[in-house]
């Protein structure tokens, strides 16, 4: 029997009002990802990869279509319910990290076991388990203020992967590191990612990040195009 897809999207359509006017964003897109797989997100700056994203976590709700997560669709859910789903089975890494600026490390990745309903003797191991993965077992203490961008970024990791989603979204992980400490942060989510079986979507403007990628696709025009590795490496 054929592995039903672990996401699916059905003719997803998304556009924005601005004033009379409508501009359509996502246009009767589709995708298929199966459990484990690492896909890149490509697109130019306005293409729609963010606002992919934000269908795909349940921010936001598509006009029409499907989203369809491990055999939830988000696009039937109440806002209550997504949010609900988003917490249990979503991990986010973004551009500008997001942490908490008055929690520390520590505390900043026990966020999401906290919302989870963990207490606080199961969710302590797990955050600095997460913590020492990602090379920052020590830091626990320290407020973001205090950690370079890299840091920041790791301590971020660890909080999008210490509640197990089945599912990391990152968007432009790298894009406010600089080049060496952008490999490092892509190494460390690649290994952890794939050791412990996430699916991982990852949108960038970064080519380079592909080679990573299992797919690669881009947003173009509303819709996904497959992108073939070999025409990566020859542009
Ligand atoms: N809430 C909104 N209201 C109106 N228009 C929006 C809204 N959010 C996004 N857009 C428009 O939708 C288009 C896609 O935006 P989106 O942020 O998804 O692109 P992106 O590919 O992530 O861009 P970037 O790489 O620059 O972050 C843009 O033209 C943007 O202006």
């Amino acid at each position: 029997m054929k592995n039903e897809a672990h996401i699916q999207l059905n003719t997803l359509t998304k556009s924005y009002r601005e004033g009379e006017k409508s501009r359509s964003v996502l246009d009767q897109l589709e995708l298929s990802v199966e459990e484990g797989e690492m896909i890149v997100l490509l697109g130019r700056s306005g293409s729609g990869k963010s606002t992919l994203l934000n269908m795909v976590s349940g921010i936001d709700r598509p006009d029409s279509g499907d989203v369809i997560i491990g055999g939830t669709n988000l696009a039937q859910l109440s806002e209550k319910d997504r949010t609900l789903f988003r917490r249990k089975n979503i991990g986010f890494v973004f551009q500008s990290f997001n942490l908490i600026s008055t929690l520390t490390a520590l505390e900043n990745v026990l966020l999401p076991l906290k919302l989870k309903g963990d207490s606080d003797e199961e969710a302590v191991p797990k955050a600095e388990q997460f913590l020492t993965e990602v090379g920052l077992g020590d830091r626990g203490d320290s407020y973001p203020d205090r950690l370079s961008g890299g840091e920041q970024q790791r301590v971020a990791i660890a909080r999008a992967l210490a509640h197990e989603p089945m599912l990391i979204l990152a968007d432009e992980p790298t894009g406010n590191l600089d080049y060496e400490t952008g490999e490092q942060i892509l190494d460390i989510l690649n290994k952890l990612v794939r050791e412990n079986g996430r699916t991982i979507i990852l949108a960038t403007h970064d080519r380079d990040i592909c080679e990573l990628a299992d797919r690669v696709v881009e947003l173009q025009g509303g819709k996904l195009h497959e992108v073939e590795l070999s025409e990566l490496s020859a542009s």
